[in-house]
């Protein structure tokens, strides 16, 4: 497939953070759709590119590496300029201004979050039963013929509450679990529960997470859209020469 997200030829230049978790189904996902893709370890790394993806892995791991790289700092400087990112499940937690259960270390401290979307996320949300599943669901923004979106949870957040600069891109329907119960409900418990809609999909501006993994599927429209928030935050830069 060629990409006709491109502008005077030259591909869009996409880094996906490289310091733990699902790294190369991303880059071969942008290069699919006629981006350049690179791992991004080092701060002088995020200067080659346009657009960063954090992606799935185990956010408490990539919150303590990120900062030991030296990433945090500099990921949070540009993301207030603007900068496109994309955050996949945990990328999504490490996307999310404040984390609603977050992990704690030995000496008491909460894991962090780089931030910048005005969400609230719960790690892990679907509990148990529903630790990883995969189901269909209409998604707001997509290129393309408005298909289904096939979206593959895996010990997925969801996100509890957004701020008003937050647009909802898409929705499951999961059991009324109440907090207390967070991954430790029973068949019976969830059978009892009326089924509610949780919010998996958000954009804010140029950030835009997913609490699930398009990478894995086939699903090359998230991508897509992420390349052409990327796309028109060049041609603004290119307009404002
Ligand atoms: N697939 C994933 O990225 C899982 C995220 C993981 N549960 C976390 O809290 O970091």
């Amino acid at each position: 497939m060629t990409s006709t997200i491109s502008l005077g030829g030259a591909a869009l230049r996409v880094g996906v953070l490289a310091v733990q978790g699902d790294v190369r189904e991303h880059i071969r996902v942008i290069k699919s759709l006629g981006g350049e893709a690179s791992a991004v370890r080092r701060p002088s790394e995020l200067e080659q590119v346009e657009g960063v993806i954090i992606p799935g892995g185990e956010s408490t791991t990539m919150d303590k590496l990120t900062r030991a790289f030296g990433l945090a700092e500099p990921l949070r400087e540009l993301i207030r300029e603007g900068f496109p990112v994309y955050g996949s499940c945990a990328g999504m937690i490490m996307l999310a201004d404040t984390i609603a259960d977050p992990s704690v270390d030995l000496a008491g401290n909460p894991q962090q979050t780089i931030g910048g979307l005005d969400i609230v996320v719960r790690r892990n949300a679907f509990g148990r039963q529903r630790e990883s599943f995969e189901t269909d669901l209409p998604f707001e923004e997509l290129p393309g013929n408005g298909s289904d979106v096939h979206a593959v949870f895996i010990r997925a957040p969801w996100v509890e509450k957004v701020g008003e600069s937050v647009k909802v891109l898409a929705q499951v329907e999961a059991p009324d679990t109440p907090p207390a119960e967070h991954g430790a409900h029973t068949g019976r418990d969830s059978a009892r529960a009326q089924p509610v809609a949780r919010i998996v999909a958000v954009r804010s501006g140029n950030l835009l997470a997913t609490s699930f993994h398009p990478e894995v599927t086939g699903e090359h429209r998230i991508h897509e859209l992420f390349l052409s928030l990327i796309a028109q935050r060049r041609a603004e830069h290119v307009g404002a020469l």
